[in-house]
């Protein structure tokens, strides 16, 4: 069943073209750059998703290997922004810690031409967890973390910063599958804001820092973030049901459903369900994971809204030892691929990105004198 397109939010409304990616489309939930999302996850690794997406075509496997090997050597990060990454407090939020390092590091590596876009973007890609897990380990910890290292890939650099040993294979599978998830998604918020951005010819880093802070809220990436606060606050399946009916009855929003395109289920769900049961069944949990069900059981029941890619998420990341407030960072981890894509897209073809507004205010009027106002 198609969605309704319409009313408030510029819903339905086409807004330019894009060859990245077809969200909602019938037949295939969910395409970047005309293969399925989930015959992707299944057989990709991230890298070659990221590849795909901001190079056009699906690498070879000595493309895949030097693209991989050159990433590994972009992971240092320059002393000043070290400094930078020292001075922000343990209780700021890492989604502002990463646009303030996107931003920092625009500074010191300047995008002086579009020529550079590639090379800047892999230089995100490379660095962006050594930004997060470098102020993460440094406030939280005390300590410098080493961010240069050896990793195979990048979900495996990040997990390995973060908990200070190398991760398990399964653990590493996981982040290939949840980043490949993430990537592209269309003319999404945070998407249009770089476009916005990118259509005034501003630089990448302009462009990537303004789309993190437009992730960050809790009706786009964040919900993750708040999904993970709702059922970890619930004791049981059926203490969980009880809850939601109350947020219901009191027309609270339930953070991981609904979607602004998909009508009756998003295509990234089942996927990363799958794997948050197999991490349950692998660290014995007995209650997040039934708390989950329930949860989409309950929204299904009382309202046909469904899981998005977020709500599952939460549980799968929690089973890894994630913290919950670096949940959101690593989906900026993966979508800036699109975001980059999208303003390379954007540039290819530019007109600058401005809408009309509908006037509701005041009729002309004079400016009265100062003494005679209200
Ligand atoms: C990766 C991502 O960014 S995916 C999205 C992540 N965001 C969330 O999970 C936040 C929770 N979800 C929502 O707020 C919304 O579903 C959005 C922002 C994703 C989409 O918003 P919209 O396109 O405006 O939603 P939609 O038109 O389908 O809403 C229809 C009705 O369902 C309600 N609804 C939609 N989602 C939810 C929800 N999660 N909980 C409760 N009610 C909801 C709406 O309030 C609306 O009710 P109304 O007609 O009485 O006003
Ligand atoms: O497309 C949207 O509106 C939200 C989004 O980014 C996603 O679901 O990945």
């Amino acid at each position: 069943m198609a969605k309704q397109l319409n009313g408030a939010g510029l819903r339905g409304q086409v807004a330019g073209k894009t060859a990245l990616s077809t969200v909602g489309k019938s037949g295939s939930g969910l395409t970047y750059r005309g293969y399925d999302v989930k015959d992707l996850a299944n057989k990709c690794q991230f890298e070659e998703v990221a590849y795909l997406i901001l190079k056009g075509k699906l690498p070879t496997q000595t493309e895949l290997d030097s693209y991989k090997e050159k990433l590994r050597g972009m992971r240092g990060l320059p002393d000043a922004l070290k400094e930078v990454l020292e001075r922000i407090p343990k209780d700021a939020h890492p989604m502002d810690v990463l646009r303030t390092g996107c931003s920092m590091l625009g500074n010191l590596e300047m995008e002086k031409s579009f020529d550079e876009q590639q090379e800047v973007t892999d230089r995100m890609l490379a660095c962006f967890p050594s930004i997060i897990c470098y102020w993460y380990r440094f406030s939280h910890d005390g300590v410098r973390v080493e961010v240069e290292t050896d990793d195979d890939s990048i979900g495996g650099h990040f997990l390995h910063m973060l908990h200070g040993e190398k991760p398990r294979e399964l653990h590493e599978q996981v982040m290939h599958v949840s980043l490949i998830l993430y990537a592209e998604h269309e003319f999404n918020a945070s998407t249009f804001t770089a476009r916005v951005c990118a259509s005034t010819l501003s630089d990448m880093h302009s462009c990537v820092t303004g789309a993190i802070g437009s992730l960050r809220g809790p009706l786009h990436g964040g919900a993750n973030e708040a999904a993970m606060e709702m059922i970890e606050g619930f004791t049981s399946a059926d203490d969980a049901e009880e809850k939601m009916m109350g947020m219901l009855e009191r027309k609270e929003k339930i953070m991981g459903f609904g979607h602004a395109v998909y009508a009756d289920s998003d295509p990234r769900n089942g996927i990363i369900k799958e794997w948050s049961e197999k991490l349950a069944a692998d660290v014995g949990d007995t209650v997040l994971y039934p708390v989950s069900v329930r949860c989409e059981e309950v929204m299904w029941r009382e309202k046909k809204l469904f899981c998005n890619a977020d709500f599952f998420h939460a549980s799968a990341y929690n089973f890894m030892g994630i913290p919950t407030k670096l949940f959101t960072p690593i989906f900026v981890m993966s979508r800036l691929t699109g975001w980059a894509a999208h303003v390379m897209e954007q540039r290819s073809d530019n007109r600058i990105i401005r809408p009309s507004a509908d006037y509701t205010g005041e009729e002309l009027r004079p400016v009265p004198s100062i003494a005679d106002r209200a």
